[in-house]
């Protein structure tokens, strides 16, 4: 049996809450540190192959090469600026700058405005200077006895308001929409109460190891998307080797690759699969329309053998997470 190839994954979009359309799939760019400058050729093998949506971050040291390669796409009429969905977010280090770190994101990416701008976890770090981190700031500032520097006096919620404030400025145009990311259930409800946008979105890690059934109710139910961040496993693409990913891959005759992206756009979520090689890069565009039952057998895995990634330990703060996985 064959799939249905058509329309490409690059091709397909949402509705947000806010009236404006996000693409599907995009680009994720949390690359390794020593290969942070390989990020320009991927963004440029991505855009050419038709990819419209790329996810970077404050913290990821990716956004100016995300922005040279933009900026040469643009010099070599590819694309124009408004073709391109771009996220970016605020790390928790900034949790009380998200002004300064919104300049810092366009500077870097080298354009006026970006798309989506999202809280990327409820946490609030204590700032450390550190010349080799992110504008001269450790990404993940450890007290001397080697545990997570968090400022506890803090809220978490004091960042969505710096944000939705900025968002909400008549006068400001430079983000288009707010969402947030890796935030439990619990934390979007108070944001409902105390504050005044609802989030677009919540990008959290999703696959079939952790199909997060709960969450994408609960964001579909009340005007959100929900976007799944390591579909492939992160590193070592893990979930490729999933022997159900591996069988419907020959049933539908497409990559592993496309099956777990296609899993997530067939269910209604935006999906954001990372790489730095342009074959796989644009060769993984395929959509594959994946039944009603093979979707279900897939969640059935996490159901039954959940496994999460990205639980680095510093992460433990948040409910759901256990601090128990590797240090990325
Ligand atoms: N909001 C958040 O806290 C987070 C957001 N993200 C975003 O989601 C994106 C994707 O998640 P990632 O964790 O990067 O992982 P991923 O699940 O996309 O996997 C990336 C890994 O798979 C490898 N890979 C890709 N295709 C392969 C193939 N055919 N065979 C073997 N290996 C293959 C890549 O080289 C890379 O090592 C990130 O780049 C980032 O943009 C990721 C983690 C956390
Ligand atoms: O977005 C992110 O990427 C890294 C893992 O790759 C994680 O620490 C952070 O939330």
């Amino acid at each position: 049996m064959t799939g249905a190839l058509h329309p490409r994954s690059t091709e397909i979009s949402f509705l947000l809450n806010n009236g404006t359309r996000m693409p599907a799939f995009g680009l994720g760019t949390a690359n390794p540190p020593e290969k942070l400058a390989e990020t320009k050729q991927a963004v440029k093998a991505a855009v050419k192959a038709g990819y419209r949506q790329i996810d970077t971050a404050w913290a990821y040291g990716t956004e100016p090469f995300v922005g040279a390669a933009i900026k040469e796409l643009i010099e070599e009429g590819v694309i124009k600026r408004e073709d391109l969905f771009i996220t970016s977010k605020v790390w928790p280090v900034m949790w009380d700058e998200a002004e300064r770190s919104l300049q810092q994101t366009l500077a870097s990416l080298g354009v006026g405005y970006i798309d989506m701008w999202l809280q990327h976890w409820p946490l609030c770090y204590n700032k450390q200077k550190d010349e080799h981190g992110v504008c001269g700031l450790a990404r993940n500032p450890e007290k001397p006895d080697g545990e997570p520097d968090y400022n506890l006096d803090a809220d978490w919620i004091e960042t969505y308001k710096q944000m939705e404030k900025i968002y909400l400025d008549p006068t400001d145009h430079r983000v288009k929409a707010i969402g947030v990311s890796n935030f439990p259930i619990e934390y979007i409800q108070r944001l409902f109460k105390e504050c005044r946008v609802r989030p677009a979105l919540n990008q959290v890690e999703a696959h079939p190891r952790l199909p997060q059934l709960e969450m994408m109710k609960f964001c579909h139910e009340n005007g959100m998307l929900m976007t799944a961040y390591s579909p492939l496993g992160s590193h070592g693409a893990p979930n490729i080797k999933l022997p159900l990913v591996q069988e419907l891959s020959k049933k539908y005759d497409s990559s592993p690759n496309d099956i777990l992206t296609s899993y997530h756009i067939r269910q209604g979520n935006i999906v954001i699969p990372r790489s730095l090689n342009p074959t796989r890069i644009s060769s993984n565009i395929q959509f594959v329309a994946l039944s009603a039952e093979d979707i279900s057998r897939l969640n059935d895995i996490g159901v039954q053998d959940p496994k999460r990634y990205v639980d680095e330990k510093w992460n433990v703060i948040v409910p759901g997470f256990t601090g128990a996985g590797p240090a990325l």
